[in-house]
């Protein structure tokens, strides 16, 4: 079994970055919430307790039973997870005179804790916590202060059990990275091999196992994702694999066929299917966002259950589920509040009666892509930009003709097109047009005209979960905007939209 790293989830908005930082040391680990977590396996090596909004002076405060696993592995515990242990064993936690939010000076007393191996004397750190310990118990020994706060970190003696008030997985921590270079590698021992090409060696190895001589269905959207997840099963049980891509009339101009050729080129067993006309009479009528969103999801459900029926005793159903998504759905915090219904085909019905196999859910989108890289993906696939599962049906606000696809493919073909023409393309995150339900005045060639206007949108961002519109060349814009008037018939207005996530949203519906 793979050598782990288990974290301990509180509730804090930083522990999926927990998980990234030791992760780029090459350490496997899991995220799991503190009130339901694995058995300790000899694979796990040590334990990080991650940050929480709430307080440990709370009457239902989350709480821990650290014996479970105290003097057994090393402990780490951040912020709340400090705090608690603290509290627990016998010291004392109050509220700070002031919150402390920010960058702080860490004096370190110890120079000879391993957990601060390293660190510069007056380390930067970051802070972000209400409350403070204000006294340890007898065997807590303090390794670092800061100016406000005294118990910055400790070590309990005779056990590998720390606690340190600030945040290291934060890039604000300037040597936070060494930090966890300390813990996971000084401290657990991980070996540090869990790098792109082991874990494509292992998935393999054990879907192998897994699949034997079955039938795999996969449904295909040309994303990084699928793409990545097929490859891998295909490596596992080559022809048993039947991938499906569907033009839902909604992708972009030429896309069906391009990315139908690339996964032929790849040697994917793949089939294209022509649910344009369904997907647009689910569509028919409908101009609310959430009712488009959810008759594209039926739409979809409807066609690959069509398609699997075709395949003879298939008996799984390959999904390119990433580490966010699982998260996401067992996180302390449970499934966000439904801003927009996404589709996913992980909603699919009971009654498909297939067993679900998804290879990279254990992985955060760059490892997604990483893989694909040790798996010599075409990068043209692995650098595009994310495009949502109901493609241009969401931006196209109010309903869906074929013409008004028609309409957007084409601006939308000139605003990538010149993206990429103006090298562009990879310092966005994601770009695209929205096609909006309103028409102004113009004039042409001094022809009255009353078109519709279109509102180009690129942000920058990490995750998706918050991003900036990009701030693209006036110049670039200039040029665009003159093309996509000048070249597509029924728009005669171009805006820029400069909203950034949150308030708004990357798509508009
Ligand atoms: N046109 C399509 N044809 C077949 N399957 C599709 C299509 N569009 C989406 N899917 C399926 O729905 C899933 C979710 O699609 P969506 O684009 O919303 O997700 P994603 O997280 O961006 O994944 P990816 O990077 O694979 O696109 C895809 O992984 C794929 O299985
Ligand atoms: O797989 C998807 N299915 C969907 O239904 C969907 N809706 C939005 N998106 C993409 O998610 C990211 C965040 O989008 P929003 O800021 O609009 O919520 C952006 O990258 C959006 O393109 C989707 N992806
Ligand atoms: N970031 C944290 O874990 C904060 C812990 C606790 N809520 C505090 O304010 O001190
Ligand atoms: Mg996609």
């Amino acid at each position: 079994m793979t050598e782990q790293i288990l974290i301990l989830d509180f509730g804090s908005q930083y522990t999926q970055l927990i998980a990234r930082r030791v992760r780029e040391l090459n350490v496997y680990c899991e995220i799991h919430p503190y009130n339901n977590f694995p058995e300790l396996t000899p694979n796990i090596k040590g334990v990080i307790l991650s940050g929480s909004p709430c307080s440990v002076r709370d009457e239902d405060a989350p709480y821990l039973d650290f014996d479970k696993f105290r003097k057994i592995v090393p402990i780490l515990g951040v912020c709340y997870g400090a705090q608690l242990m603290a509290q627990l064993l016998g010291g004392d936690v109050k509220p700070s005179q002031h919150r402390e939010y920010g960058r702080a000076r860490l004096e370190i007393d110890d120079e000879d804790s391993s957990l601060l191996t390293g660190l510069s004397t007056t380390s930067q750190v970051w802070m972000s916590h209400g409350d403070t310990i204000v006294s340890i118990p007898e065997n807590f020994h303090i390794i670092a202060s800061t100016e406000s706060v005294k118990v910055a970190a400790f070590k309990i003696e005779n056990e590998l059990t720390y606690g340190i008030q600030f945040h290291p997985e934060v890039t604000h921590s300037t040597e936070g990275k060494q930090l966890m270079h300390n813990f996971v590698v000084g401290i657990c021992g991980c070996k540090q091999d869990w790098t792109a090409d082991a874990f494509v060696e292992q998935s393999i190895s054990s879907l192998k196992a897994k699949l034997g001589k079955d039938r795999v269905v996969m449904a295909l959207s040309g994303g990084v994702d699928s793409t990545v997840a097929a490859t891998l099963v295909h490596h596992a049980i080559g022809k048993n694999l039947f991938c499906i891509f569907v033009d839902n009339g909604l992708l972009r101009k030429d896309e069906y066929d391009q990315v139908l050729e690339s996964y032929r080129d790849m040697g994917l067993n793949i089939k294209g299917v022509d649910a344009k006309d369904l997907f647009y009479s689910a569509l028919d009528g409908l101009s609310d966002p959430e009712a488009k969103r959810k008759a594209i999801g039926k739409a979809f459900i409807d066609v690959f259950d069509q398609e699997s029926h075709l395949i003879e005793d298939v008996k799984w159903l390959g999904q390119g589920t990433i580490y966010p998504d699982v998260i996401e759905s067992v996180s302390v915090k449970g499934p966000s509040a439904t801003i927009k219904s996404h589709h996913n085909v992980g909603g699919l019905p009971d009654f498909m009666k297939l067993k679900i196999v998804e290879p990279l859910n254990t992985l955060f989108k760059d490892e997604v892509r990483l893989v694909g890289k040790t798996l010599e993906i075409d990068p043209t696939i692995l650098g595009r930009h994310p495009f949502p599962g109901p493609g241009l049906a969401i931006r196209i606000l109010g309903e869906i003709t074929p013409e008004k696809v028609a309409i957007l493919q084409e601006v939308d073909a000139i605003f990538i097109g010149g993206l990429r023409k103006w090298n562009l393309y990879n310092e966005v995150w994601q770009a695209g047009v929205m096609l909006l339900p309103v028409k102004s005045v113009g004039v042409m060639g001094d022809e009255r005209t009353y078109e519709s206007v279109v509102a180009l949108r690129a942000v920058t961002s990490v995750d998706g979960m918050t991003a900036d519109w990009a701030h693209l060349p006036y110049d670039f814009l200039a040029e665009v905007s003159n093309d996509i008037i000048n070249k597509v018939k029924g728009v005669n207005r171009v805006v820029y939209d400069i909203s950034s996530k949150p308030p708004a949203t990357i798509e508009w519906e």
